[in-house]
């Protein structure tokens, strides 16, 4: 798959301790793709190889048709992150954080301005751009580091449980904006444990214990059950 998001056979162990066993996965362009899994079903190592955080003995990964163990600059430039815990300077401007961001990513220097101002205004922040992200609540918070994972453009974004800490309210924005980038071309892979969060037409992969249980649509997948009762009855989880 050349646009979108691609694994094959990908394993990885601490020690003794498998944490994904040949984990297979593609994401297409357009595609929200939810990961729903429970606690230490390996998400986050998942989202730590696909970043590089950790390098994979087996198994591939290809980004945007690039392959991250042989090209990796190419891969990772195709790859728009928002992790799990937040990434910002509290004491810089939401103009600042993303400005710093972009010289990170090597962005043309006269672009960068109006990359900030398009970026922040998909997600309703512009008017924000010069407050000190100190300021801004957590869903604000949040917007703001989605903003900034799409700067330089990424055709693959991953978000690892982006909705962790944040109320009702901010978790129903984030997600609908996210909905929405993959609607517009993006391919989105986004984790998560919270079964409200993943839409019946909506992309679903379930992981538990290290391994791919299910694929599909989440509507077919799903069969008549409300998707959390046939998480619980997959995995034993309470979404
Ligand atoms: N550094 C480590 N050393 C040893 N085992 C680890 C380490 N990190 C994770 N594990 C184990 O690997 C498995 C997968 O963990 P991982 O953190 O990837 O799961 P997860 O789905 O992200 O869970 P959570 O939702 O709790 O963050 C778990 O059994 C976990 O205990």
């Amino acid at each position: 798959m050349t646009g979108g998001l691609s694994v094959r056979d990908l394993s990885f162990h601490y020690g003794q301790k498998c944490a994904l066993d040949a984990v297979s996965l593609d994401v297409a362009p357009g595609r929200f793709c939810a990961l729903l899994g429970p606690n230490g079903a390996g998400k986050s190592t998942l989202v730590s190889l696909l970043t590089r955080l950790l390098v994979a003995p087996e198994g591939d990964i290809h980004i945007a048709g690039h392959d991250l163990r042989t090209a990796p600059r190419k891969a990772l430039a195709a790859l728009g992150v928002v992790f799990q815990q937040p990434t910002l300077d509290l004491n810089l401007t939401v103009r600042q954080n993303l400005g710093y961001f972009a010289a990170l990513h090597g962005l043309p220097r006269g672009e960068v301005p109006g990359r900030i101002d398009a970026a922040l205004g998909r997600l309703d922040m512009r008017a924000r751009a010069d407050e000190k992200a100190r300021a801004l609540n957590g869903g604000h918070r949040r917007r703001m580091e989605l903003a900034r994972a799409l700067l330089h453009e990424p055709k693959v974004l991953l978000l690892d449980e982006p909705t962790v800490g944040l109320d009702a309210a901010a978790r129903a924005a984030i997600t609908a904006h996210v909905h929405d980038l993959a609607e517009q071309g993006l391919c989105v892979l986004w984790t998560t444990h919270l079964t409200d969060e993943v839409r019946d037409s909506d992309a679903l992969l379930v992981l538990h214990r290290g391994q791919i249980l299910h694929a599909g649509i989440t509507g077919e997948i799903r069969g008549d059950a409300p998707l959390s009762d046939w998480f619980l009855a997959q995995t034993g989880a309470a979404a």
